[in-house]
């Protein structure tokens, strides 16, 4: 298992990064790697983003110095969501089994977690996102046909979507842990435009589904100041409670977006007119 640190940015500093710092402090690049476990600690509300990808056969969650508990999930709740082909994920010896885009909510306090893949031909991939926890709450499965479904956009803004709640008050409750998935319609290409902020909330993008050549052009950054990362399937983008989080895809693609922070409000946002943006 490897776990990388990084610290959180103020949006002054973040004025002055070039491309290659921008990339360092807000693009995860590498999070499914055969038979590893590749996480990423941000400062940014103490978040953990990462891939499980157990190939030759099972991975734990390991804990690491970073967390300073004796167990990765002690003192965390964690949201796992498969992109991969079909796998298992077992808690304390209970087993899940998460066909493509099934979530599962993992309770603090959970001591043992494996990740196997059903086949290893078509290993499952496990996006991980985690949140530090106070309360033990339920371990539950969420299958994609059992999320609340919102039908949003239009063609005319080219991004006609389906975005999908999972772990969301009401239907799996959290410490502060919210996770869905968005996919856009074939020919739709934009994402979360007009861009919103939530100074209460972080949130981190998995973006997927995209061709090997394809790409997602991802706008971050204060409303008047935004900047671009130019995001490749299969990559996360961590987004600080200052900046928006909006992009727009050389095709079709699909995203998980995942939060943490003060509220578990999905609509408690600062919607951006669309004169304010520059
Ligand atoms: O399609 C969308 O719009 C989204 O998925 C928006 C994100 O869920 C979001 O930014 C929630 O705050
Ligand atoms: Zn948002």
């Amino acid at each position: 298992m490897s776990l990388a640190v990084r610290q959180a940015s103020h949006p002054e500093a973040a004025r002055h990064y070039d491309t290659a710092a921008l990339r360092a402090h807000f693009l995860v690049e590498t999070l499914f790697r055969p038979d590893a476990v590749e996480l990423t600690y941000s400062h940014v509300d103490r978040i953990v983003v990462g891939g499980a990808m157990p190939v030759a056969g099972p991975l734990a969650l390991e804990t690491h110095k970073a967390l300073g508990q004796a167990t990765f999930l002690a003192r965390r709740e964690l949201g796992v969501c498969n992109v991969g082909g079909r796998g298992r994920v077992v808690c304390d010896g209970e087993a899940f089994d998460l066909a493509p885009r099934d979530m599962l909510y993992v309770a603090m306090g959970t001591g043992d977690v494996r990740f196997e893949s059903a086949d290893a031909a078509e290993p499952a991939k496990f996006y991980l996102f985690s949140t530090p926890a106070h309360a033990r709450h339920r371990t539950v499965l969420v299958r994609e046909a059992d999320a609340n479904a919102l039908e949003l956009g239009g063609q005319e803004q080219a991004n006609t979507r389906t975005l999908r709640q999972y772990i969301i008050p009401g239907r799996v409750e959290s410490c502060q842990l919210v996770m869905g998935l968005t996919t856009l319609k074939p020919g739709n290409v934009w994402n979360t435009m007009p861009s919103h902020v939530h100074d209460r909330r972080c949130e981190a993008y998995l973006y997927f589904g995209l061709g090997t050549d394809a790409r997602v052009v991802h706008l971050m950054g204060e409303p008047e100041e935004t900047r671009h990362l130019v995001v490749a399937n299969e990559q996360a983008i961590i987004s600080p409670p200052w900046s928006i989080h909006s992009g727009c895809g050389t095709s079709a693609y699909s995203f998980i977006w995942a939060m943490g922070g003060d509220n578990q409000d999905f609509t408690d946002m600062d919607m951006v007119p669309m004169g304010v943006l520059r």
